[in-house]
């Protein structure tokens, strides 16, 4: 659905973007999250046409983007709704005029655009708001609104720029909902562009991390969440290890498919040992814990230990060298 291939980006002598390479699936909600002046906001909009790229290949719903001519461009661009943290609307109309706006930009009949937007209003959930002005909303409500209009002239792909950085978590948790709603019920792919890792947690199913114009990893959430790789970490703010300096110490990752309570229980009984959890945490990621135990090891459990550990497939690392990652059959296998 969409392909990046080396794609480079200077503003004069600034080079925004350094060679980008990404896969996009239909259906995915793909996130592409970074710290402030990463390059996120520029991928984006290169995505949808709104800035032209110096080299490389930007291939969207099967043509290249800079291939099309100025009409063929605001054509390919009716196939992409974009959204923004400030929800961009037009405060002098109503809600129903701003969700008509596009479909009236394109000279749709009257009869057509009434039955899309009072459908659109009901998908999002106002459409009792239909002839409020903007300002007599709320953010959610408003980002509903521009939801519903990004979605007027029934785009394949909506780009969501930070689009829940202005709302409290309670709203931010019922837009990401909605947001999982549109991409299930209309099978749109979702780019989210976001800084904040919960978002990415709580509805993406592939990201990537960019650092100064580059994608510093890349995958799906699962995968990138078992790696902990040092740019996830970079990200989080979470680059000093924590020193567990008693014996030898492992992080095992827990996965739901484990019974993560059973793996310790069962592993002391058939090893005949005990040992102590010195740090852990799980976490909800879209609808499946991920988490983590590090255990404290005497030298002589250690080696009993990993084998244990890989005749189970389970990823575990060495806290203290942090290069082996045994992967689970293999797949997962990386160094760090
Ligand atoms: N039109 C422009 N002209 C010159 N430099 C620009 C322009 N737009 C963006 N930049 C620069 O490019 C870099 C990347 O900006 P971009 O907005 O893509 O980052 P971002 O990751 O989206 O950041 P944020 O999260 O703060 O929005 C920044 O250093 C920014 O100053």
């Amino acid at each position: 659905m969409i392909i990046v291939k080396d794609l480079k980006k200077r503003y004069n002598d600034f080079a925004v973007l350094h060679g980008i390479n990404l896969n996009i699936s239909k259906g995915d909600i793909y996130g592409l999250v970074g710290r402030s002046g990463a390059g996120k906001s520029t991928l984006l909009r290169c995505i949808n046409g709104l800035e032209s790229y110096d080299e490389g290949k930007l291939i969207v719903n099967g043509m290249e983007m800079s291939s099309y001519n100025r009409e063929g461009l605001r054509e390919a661009r009716k196939e992409i709704g974009m959204i923004f943290q400030n929800f961009s609307l037009l405060e002098r109309k109503t809600v129903y005029d701003n969700v008509a706006l596009p479909m009236v930009c394109w000279k749709y009949p009257n009869s057509e655009i009434d039955k899309r937007v009072n459908e659109l209003l009901e998908l999002v959930g106002i459409l009792d708001k239909r002839n409020k002005r903007p300002r007599n909303l709320s953010g959610g409500q408003k980002q509903r609104v521009a939801i519903a209009r990004a979605l007027a002239l029934n785009p394949k792909i909506l780009l969501c720029d930070e689009a829940t950085s202005a709302l409290d978590p309670k709203t931010t948790k019922s837009i990401l909902a909605l947001l999982r709603e549109i991409n299930e019920k209309l099978g749109i792919t979702i780019i989210i562009v976001t800084h904040q890792i919960e978002v990415v947690k709580q509805i993406c199913n592939k990201a990537c991390i960019l650092e100064n114009g580059k994608i510093v990893e890349e995958g799906s959430v699962e995968e990138i969440f078992f790696r902990q790789s040092p740019a996830m970490k970079r990200f989080l703010g979470e680059e000093e290890e924590i020193n567990y300096s008693i014996g030898k110490s492992i992080q095992i990752f827990i996965s739901e498919d484990l019974n993560n309570n059973a793996i310790f229980t069962q592993m002391a009984l058939d090893l005949n040992i005990t040992f102590s959890i010195v740090g852990g945490r799980m976490e909800r990621y879209g609808n499946k814990n991920l988490g983590f135990f590090v255990i404290s090891l005497k030298d002589d459990q250690y080696p009993r230990v990993i084998k244990y550990l890989d005749s189970k497939s389970i990823v575990w690392r060495d806290m203290m060298t942090n290069i082996d990652f045994i992967g689970k059959k293999g797949e997962l296998k990386c160094e760090i």
